[in-house]
């Protein structure tokens, strides 16, 4: 990519569930909170303990909000709940001066990227499949056999995406989170 971008124009991080997405994305709120701002997306999954990060919507309202395309982007994971960006919560991100952070599952930046938006698009990817099964495997939540396997799969053809495209302004491997960390805060500071 060769477009232009300002260091105000929001940054999408997405990549393949459980690389670790969210927990990035912490890193950088936590080190430059006058910097940096969460776009708060949608979800119709269940919080995980303590988290705050999203706005929990049971299906109807968020199939509502589709029908009033209420949505910048929206995506249905390997187990079926919904995920999408508001174009409000991207509007309330940007008024409040800082760089918006988005984090959009692999099939919503496609949407996004259509759309044009001369924004920064970071890939974090695993050091490797099993680094990924087992970084699920250890999360505390959904360790359903099945869904577990349906989200390899689902990581693996976006992978290859993120491969073949060669759409993103930067890919961060994700193995160690300092390092990881490191190169994106040099990347976008
Ligand atoms: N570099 C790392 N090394 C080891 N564990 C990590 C690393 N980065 C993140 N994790 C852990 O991996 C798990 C998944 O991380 P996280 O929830 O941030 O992923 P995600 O990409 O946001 O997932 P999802 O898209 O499904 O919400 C968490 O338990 C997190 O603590």
């Amino acid at each position: 990519m060769s477009q232009q971008t300002s260091p105000l124009a929001p940054v999408i991080i997405t990549g393949p569930s459980g690389v670790g997405k969210s927990t990035l994305i912490q890193k950088l709120l936590s080190s430059h909170p006058k910097d940096f701002t969460l776009c708060k997306p949608h979800t119709t999954r269940a919080p995980r303990p303590g988290e705050v990060n999203y706005h929990f919507v049971n299906p109807k309202i968020f199939e509502t909000l589709i029908a009033q395309g209420a949505f910048l982007e929206w995506t249905r994971s390997s187990s079926g709940d919904y995920y999408g960006t508001s174009n409000i919560a991207v509007l309330k991100a940007m008024a409040t001066g800082k760089t918006p952070v988005l984090n959009v599952a692999v099939d919503g930046v496609k949407q996004m990227m259509e759309l044009g938006m001369p924004w920064r698009y970071v890939f974090v990817k695993p050091a490797s499949l099993e680094a990924l099964e087992a970084r699920i495997r250890n999360r505390e939540a959904e360790t359903e056999e099945e869904d577990v396997r349906k989200s390899l799969e689902r990581g693996r053809v976006e992978m290859e995406y993120a491969e073949s495209e060669m759409m993103f302004h930067k890919v961060i491997v994700n193995d160690e989170l300092e390092k990881a960390y490191g190169e994106l805060e040099k990347f976008l500071c």
